[in-house]
């Protein structure tokens, strides 16, 4: 049976995200991405030029991927900036799906959560599908979701970091308490290993931009998170084992080789 996740009525197989900017040329961009075999893209209208690829329309680029396309609201300081661009994403890409992102703080670009949670309410009252860009607070989280928001996109560490989970509690703690939301950690993940990570603690999906875009070999670096996502699912769903923490010997005693569930 296909291992298989949902965001908004939709079924999804890859459980990586890619993002379109950063990368050296849009050769690197359409090779890596397919690469990766994501099935889902986030461009920015504010932030990536029409015009990047020596006068090559880039969203022609995208396009040519064949793609879904998740629009991020990237560059936006408050809740009105947001929902403006939201609403110009819609018409220009066509679809009711949003990456919120508000962001407070210019240093670590860490959300504002007061503005995203009035954003996230304003647009999906207005029939968004919105895919918030938040830190990993339990109770900012509750309260997307009483705004409308069904899946959360919490940070692993700050964009453009590569710190991977600095937080693997708080991640934890809402993969308990929010068993049945899709978790896609968003932002700060710098090495497979890091996404490998998050799938293996039952997050949904990973998004990522900067490790595969400024990597030395950009597609190479797309196969390898594509190949750590599929890993972490696999431990995930195997059940890995419990940590100890004395040693237990792995060679059989004479006589019993198997290991017996009792
Ligand atoms: C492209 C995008 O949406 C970024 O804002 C995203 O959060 C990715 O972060 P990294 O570049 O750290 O992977």
């Amino acid at each position: 049976m296909t291992d298989t996740w949902q965001a908004y009525g939709e079924t999804l197989t890859s459980r990586l995200l890619l993002g379109t900017a950063l990368y050296p040329n849009p050769n690197a961009m359409q090779e890596s991405i397919k690469a990766s075999e994501s099935e889902i893209i986030t461009v920015s209208l504010r932030r990536q030029s029409p015009e990047d690829g020596g006068g090559e329309s880039m969203w022609q680029f995208i396009r040519d991927l064949n793609k879904k396309l998740l629009p991020n609201t990237a560059g936006c300081h408050n809740a009105k900036e947001a929902i403006n661009l939201a609403k110009m994403s819609r018409e220009i890409f066509n679809t009711h799906w949003i990456k919120l992102e508000v962001i407070g703080d210019d240093y670590n670009l860490q959300p504002d959560p007061f503005e995203l949670v009035e954003a996230a309410k304003i647009l999906t009252d207005d029939g968004f599908a919105v895919f918030p860009y938040c830190t990993d607070d339990l109770v900012l989280c509750q309260k997307l979701l009483d705004v409308g928001c069904e899946v959360l996109m919490p940070w692993g560490a700050p964009i453009g970091t590569g710190r991977g989970i600095m937080n693997p509690y708080s991640l934890e703690t809402l993969r308990q308490r929010l068993p049945n939301v899709p978790l896609i950690i968003d932002a700060g993940l710098g090495k497979p290993s890091h996404a490998c990570q998050a799938l293996e603690m039952g997050c949904s999906a990973v998004l990522l931009n900067t490790a595969v875009a400024k990597a030395h070999d950009p597609v190479l670096m797309a196969t390898g998170f594509k190949q750590a996502v599929e890993a972490g699912r696999a431990s995930f769903l195997a059940g890995a084992m419990p940590e100890r923490q004395s040693a237990s010997p792995s060679t059989p005693v004479l006589g019993t080789p198997f290991w017996h569930q009792s």
